[in-house]
């Protein structure tokens, strides 16, 4: 259920509740950058956001230079965006603090 390719609808929905990301242009995965004051308060970030993915047993393409994290979501298995998607990014939009 969770790890269904969500529709066209759902998705704009799920998007505008959420808020920040953007979907990429094919339509299968969404992005975000989070910008922090300093290094280790991104990578506090990054560990909360780890814990999270173990929990969820949904992991997130990320990079991270210095104070910056870019985040790409997706489902691999479905091909495209998820309900597991949008909670990994609720989450992470959560200890981001917006
Ligand atoms: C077996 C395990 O459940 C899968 O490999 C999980 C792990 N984490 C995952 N994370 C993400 N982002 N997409 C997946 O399809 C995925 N699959």
């Amino acid at each position: 259920m969770a790890r269904e390719k969500l529709g066209q609808q759902e998705l704009k929905a799920a998007l505008d509740a959420l808020g920040g990301w953007t979907l990429a242009a094919d339509g299968l995965s969404m992005s975000r950058s989070f910008v922090f004051k300093n290094f280790s308060e991104a990578f506090a970030f990054m560990t909360r956001v780890a814990m999270a993915a173990e929990q969820l047993d949904h992991h997130p393409d990320w990079s991270n230079v210095y104070k910056t994290v870019d985040v790409t979501l997706n489902t691999h298995d479905a091909g495209g965006l998820t309900e597991l998607d949008f909670k990994l990014a609720k989450r992470m939009n959560g200890y981001f603090g917006s």
